[in-house]
């Protein structure tokens, strides 16, 4: 979504060391500059605080109708009265936009000193840094449900201490030196997106917690045209990254959701995955050559050769560390040249169990468009209600009508569930790769319903994200979670995963919720399913820890039908009851060694992967206690 740029982040010195690359006939040294963000250096200054992105965008209610503000995306300036319907019809509750919005603390957490540190950050280095309280606050979090509630209620005990603005790799080399020498704990931080509780800051940490922030480290440092490679810094934000090279006609094409805030670092980081993953590949496809500064130095291939076969692939050790192990400076990724042709397409099925049966049949002929997403009924009627009056449902309907008025016979609209379709490529191609899909929909009963229905389902997805913050100030608490599983148990999880979150919240008494899924990624031997659940919370004591319990019996769940702990959001600290018997011992002790060999005074002590020691740990209530389950469960090879 096109944003105003920052031009305040372009004052550093251009004499910042640039690495070079293969023959310097295909470089371009020209190109090494930093790139103006869109995001500030003081985040706060365009992007929300308490919440989701940007200041000027987000759901809030007049006269008792739900309306989106915010001119950067499609539906700002609309009302929503088929949403506002929804909401009352599912949680039976009116708009209440009395209800007080969330304040800024009147003080902030008394931060640890470490004053030798300090002294010789000011004295040897020349590192921007920043001990002011809203710098510390808004850096002190990512975007689970819990991050968001702890800062709406002034819930954290522990936020960083300072704040650090590295501008380049030698910069980072020199701050974690520092930080090892005065045992300082360092926490890299990208676009604070983290859904995994990966940024948020160990509560009981004791020492100095500095946030590295890599926004500064943002300039793209060579092109080669010949191999089609291109070295960006970490802290590069999506929208950025994809902005500047779509100026030379090529593109990375890794869009994740979050992609508009998310950095090349966070991506790497997390093993994050793009909604165009089909065409251009997630992000571990993407990367040829990634640099980390460690404590013990710096892990990095020596070549940018396209693959080698050199023992275990230390890309890979880097890939998913969460973190924990170091600092991303510099990541060389795949370009490709723009797509000449991007088009956008739909189709309806009679329900869930045939979409995914089309979802495996367009994998097993590895015939996947950029994008295909398969939404279930609760999410497809979701979609249809978030359209401003008059629109895309009627005319999703009349267009079905218009085309297939006979075939429509006999199917339920309780029942019927939709896709969404993304085709990338040159005109021939894109119209053989459609020809081919809908020809494989059809022997699943399936229904072309338009590109335009294609286009607002990819459209909303950057809308949908700012829900969640107008539903907690309502009173309901959401949150997506996800997974992979085998083609095989695919349908089961779906099932099973919604069952037993019906039968929580029955459990719990909790009368008013909503849980859908849907198919977003699909691969040769299986797919990525993602669930999005909430309730009302109105009379609720502790509705994030109730949230929680429910999750974890989801995520329970989800392993014992043979899903993952995760396929793209990472493990962080949400899911790190489950690690070691994801990785099994051994492999928990290969990444503690690892860890130990990097990073010997655990300064990385973010707390991700493998859980960390809890000190004064509170007592957990009874609706915690309910479901955490001790032995996680195991599914079958
Ligand atoms: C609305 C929404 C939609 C999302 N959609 C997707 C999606 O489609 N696909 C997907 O994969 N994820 C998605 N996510 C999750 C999130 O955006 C990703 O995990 C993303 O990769 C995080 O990047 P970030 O720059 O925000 O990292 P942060 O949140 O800042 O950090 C995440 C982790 O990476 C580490 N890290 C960050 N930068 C560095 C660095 N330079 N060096 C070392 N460690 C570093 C942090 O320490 C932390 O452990 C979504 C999240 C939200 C809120």
């Amino acid at each position: 979504m096109a944003a105003k740029r920052n031009s305040a982040a372009t004052d550093a010195p251009e004499t910042l060391p640039v690495p070079t690359e293969g023959t310097a006939l295909a470089l371009d040294p020209r190109l090494s500059k930093r790139v103006e963000s869109v995001i500030p250096k003081k985040r706060h200054e365009a992007l929300k605080w308490f919440g989701w992105g940007y200041n000027d965008s987000q759901f809030y209610g007049q006269d008792g109708i739900i309306c989106f503000r915010g001119e950067k995306y499609p539906l700002g300036g609309c009302e929503l009265p088929s949403f506002t319907k929804w909401v009352e019809d599912k949680f039976e509750m009116k708009v209440d936009q009395t209800k007080p919005f969330p304040q800024l603390p009147k003080s902030y957490p008394r931060p640890v000193d470490n004053a030798p540190f300090l002294r010789e950050l000011k004295g040897s280095t020349k590192v921007d840094f920043s001990l002011e309280g809203i710098d510390r606050l808004v850096r002190c979090h990512g975007q689970t449900l819990n991050d968001i509630y702890s800062l709406w209620h002034h819930k954290f005990r522990r936020i960083p201490d300072v704040v650090v603005w590295p501008r380049c790799h030698d910069e980072v080399v020199q701050l974690v030196r520092l930080a090892h020498k005065h045992n300082v704990m360092l926490l890299p931080y990208g676009g604070g997106t983290s859904v995994s509780g990966a940024i948020t800051c160990p509560q009981n940490e004791r020492r100095m917690i500095c946030v590295l922030d890599t926004s500064q480290m943002n300039r793209l440092l060579w092109l080669n045209k010949d191999n089609l490679t291109v070295c960006f810094e970490s802290g590069i934000v999506g929208q950025d990254l994809e902005r500047v090279l779509r100026e030379k006609g090529l593109t990375v094409g890794h869009e994740p959701d979050s992609y508009e805030f998310s950095t090349l670092g966070g991506w790497v980081a997390t093993r994050a995955s793009g909604m165009k993953k089909n065409v251009y590949g997630n992000i571990e496809d993407l990367v040829v050559r990634v640099r980390m500064v460690t404590p013990s130095g710096t892990l990095e291939r020596e070549c940018s050769a396209p693959r080698v076969s050199c023992g275990p692939d230390f890309n890979h050790m880097i890939l998913g560390s969460e973190g924990t192990l170091g600092v991303i400076t510099e990541v060389v990724l795949k370009v490709r040249p723009l797509p000449s042709v991007r088009r956008y397409g739909s189709l309806a099925f009679p329900n869930f169990e045939q979409g995914v049966l089309f979802m495996r049949e367009v994998a097993r002929r590895r015939c996947q468009p950029a994008s295909v997403r398969l939404m279930d009924n609760e999410q497809f009627m979701f979609g249809q209600a978030l359209k401003p009056e008059k629109s895309w449902w009627s005319s999703f309907v009349d267009g079905l009508k218009q085309r297939y008025v006979t075939a429509w016979k006999g199917i339920d609209l309780n029942e019927i569930c939709a896709a969404t379709l993304l085709f990338e490529g040159v005109e021939k191609e894109v119209q053989r790769q459609e020809a081919l899909i809908y020809e494989i929909a059809a022997k699943f009963k399936g229904f072309p319903a338009g590109g335009q229905n294609g286009e607002r389902g990819y459209v909303l997805t950057f809308v949908i994200a700012y829900i969640r913050d107008f539903a907690l100030w309502q009173g309901i608490v959401a949150e997506s979670f996800e997974t992979s599983v085998p083609w095989d148990r695919c349908s089961l999880l779906c099932r099973s995963v919604k069952q037993k979150v019906v039968s929580e919240c029955q459990k719990r008494s909790i009368t008013f919720y909503t849980i859908s899924c849907r198919v977003t990624q699909t691969y040769d031997a299986g797919a990525c399913i993602y669930f999005y659940f909430g309730f009302r919370c109105l009379d609720v004591a502790n509705p994030v820890e109730l949230f929680e319990a429910i999750e974890h019996s989801a995520r329970d769940e989800i392993l014992s039908c043979g899903g993952s702990l995760s396929h793209h959001h990472g493990v962080g600290k949400v899911r790190s009851h489950w690690y070691r018997s994801a990785v099994t011992d051994t492999g928990s002790a290969l990444y503690s060694a690892t860890k130990k060999h990097l990073d010997p005074k655990n300064i990385f002590a973010l707390g991700n992967l493998l859980p960390e020691e809890k000190e004064d740990a509170q007592p957990k209530t009874e609706g915690a206690l309910l479901s955490a389950s001790t032995t996680p469960p195991k599914a079958k090879l």
